[in-house]
Order: structure tokens, then sequence, then C-alpha cells
């Protein structure tokens, strides 16, 4: 509902992560006794980073979304200096770190996981919001191991296009890296870039600096380790996506038929690691 809160509505707990503009904790609202996370920003650091339209969009796209593998922004409320907003709380944390705590993903979790970023960025694309900035940090589970995307701030409507770097490079498509125009196949590229990070553990295009990843980005130099063994199915999938032309990548919906996504991703969207 629409009702004005306030941060007298809330308890707060304990910090759950913190990114650049803000942090994040758990809360729970008091009449319903509903768990949520808080994410609090300071409007000084607002005006610091110069990021009002930045915020702006993701309160309107996140808000305006509704699918199982997207975080829901449930409201915003604001007071002298901090800017809260009510996310849904996942309760399994970040996907990263199940990445680092295993070192890589089965195929299972992998192919998991990579449905249902194609089925949440289907529905983003029919809403003409690309995220731009699909990475693992931003993935979060639920409390039954579903993928929840996160963090929209780097999203845009994409009627117009914004050529801001947003954070890494290691998923930035070519034409992104290029600050060439580009449209929803660069979130194509990113699930390229993510299947073959949740399967060896690193980024493909992964350098000692970033100039080197630009490079190996732009040269689309990729290449697959002998260990851990992954099967060729998966390796054809993952060189369907890396592709520098853009009009050349899988879409989104024959990554859904892909044979490997169908023998390996689990229907629920959810998988108990191992
Ligand atoms: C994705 C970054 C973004 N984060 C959000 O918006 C976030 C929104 C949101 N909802 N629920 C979260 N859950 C957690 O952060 C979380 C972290 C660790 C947890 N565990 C620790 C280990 N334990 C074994 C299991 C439970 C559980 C939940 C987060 S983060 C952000 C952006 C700007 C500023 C702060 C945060």
């Amino acid at each position: 509902d629409n009702r004005e809160w306030s941060l007298d509505d809330f308890e707060i707990g304990r910090p759950l992560g913190r990114g650049k503009f803000g942090r994040v904790y758990l809360a729970r609202e008091r009449k319903s006794k509903y768990v949520v996370a808080l994410k609090i920003v300071f409007k000084q650091q607002i005006e610091k980073y110069r990021i009002h339209h930045q915020l702006r969009r993701e309160m309107e796209i996140q808000s305006g979304l509704r699918h199982p593998n997207i975080l829901r922004l449930y409201g915003w409320f604001h007071d002298d200096d901090r800017i809260f907003l009510i996310l849904e709380y996942a309760q399994g944390g970040e996907l990263y770190k199940e990445l680092q705590k295993y070192g890589h993903l089965t195929e299972r979790q992998a192919a998991t996981y990579i449905a249902s970023l194609a089925q949440a960025l289907a529905y983003c694309h029919e809403k003409h919001v690309i995220h731009r900035d699909i990475k693992p940090e931003n993935l979060l589970l639920d409390h039954e191991g579903r993928l929840k995307i996160a963090d929209f701030g780097w999203s845009v409507q994409s009627k117009f296009k914004r050529h801001t770097m947003c954070g890494t490079l290691d998923y930035l498509a070519p034409e992104m890296v290029e600050k060439k125009a580009h449209d929803h196949a660069v979130d194509n590229w990113t699930l390229g870039v993510l299947c073959y990070e949740f399967l060896y553990g690193v980024p493909p295009f992964e350098a000692e600096s970033q100039s080197d990843t630009f490079k190996r980005i732009m040269k689309v130099d990729l290449n697959f380790p002998d260990q851990p063994d992954v099967s060729s199915s998966t390796k054809d999938l993952i060189c369907q996506l890396l592709v520098k032309d853009s009009s050349k990548r899988l879409s989104l919906q024959k990554i859904m038929e892909h044979p490997w996504i169908v023998t390996n991703a689990n229907p629920m969207g959810s998988c108990k690691s191992g």
C-alpha cells in the first residue's frame, strides 16, 4: 500500500550489507511483524556523488517490477538527511558468497540460476528495462535458494541510453565498453559472463589491469580451462552468448530452450546447494 511510511514503523536489526552509496539493514515493520531489508542512503552522499537521477530511476523501475526473480521494492520514505528504501528480504544472502565458498557451482546450480536470470531479464526487457549491472554481487538468494536480482541503481528505461561506466569492466559487453549505443543484448552478453564465472569461479576476461580486461573483451578472448571439467553443451551456450555482434547473441528465449538449460535447470528455480 502507498501509505506514508516512517522510521518509527520499523524495528532496525543487524546490518546486512553495504554498497557504494549506502547500507542495508534487516528490519521489521512493527504492526505486521513483516521482515524487510531497509536500504539507507544519506542525502549528502546523493548530493556529493550527484546520483539523484540514478536513485530515482532505481525507485521508479524496481517498484514497478513484479517477478519471482526480482527483489521487490515495497516503498520508500525519507527524513532530514536519509532516504530509506523498503526492500524484500532475501534470507539466503549473496550468491557471490556461495560462489566464493564452493569455488564454483555445479552445472545444475549454474543452469538453474541462468534460467532464472533469463526469465527475469525477459520480463525486464518486455518492460523496456535494461539492468546493465548484472553481476554476482547484485544477485541474492531467498530462503529456498531462489535467485533474486537486486540493486537496480544502474538500470535504465531503454528509451534513452546512458554511457556512464558502471562498476567493474568484467561484466560489460563490448558495445558498452566502447560506449556505443547499447540495447537489451548487453544483458545477454552478461549472462554468458556469469555462466562462465558460475562454472569456473572467475569471469572469462579477467586480467591484471582494466585495460587488459578491456582488450580481452573487445577481442572476445575466451578460453576454457581443463579444470573444472565442464560439459561441451555448457561451452556451446557460453560461446553463443559471448559474441561481439550483439545481434548474433542467443536470445533470452533461445537460452531457456537450450539443451543444457532444459537438461540441468530446476524449473522451480530453487537449488539447495549440492
Ligand atoms: C546488492 C547490493 C545492494 N544490496 C541490497 O540492496 C540488498 C537487499 C536485500 N534484501 N535482503 C538482503 N539480504 C542480505 O543482504 C543478506 C546477507 C547475508 C545473509 N546471510 C549471511 C550468511 N548466513 C549464513 C546466511 C544469511 C542473509 C541476507 C539484501 S542486500 C546494496 C546496494 C547499495 C547499498 C547497500 C546494498
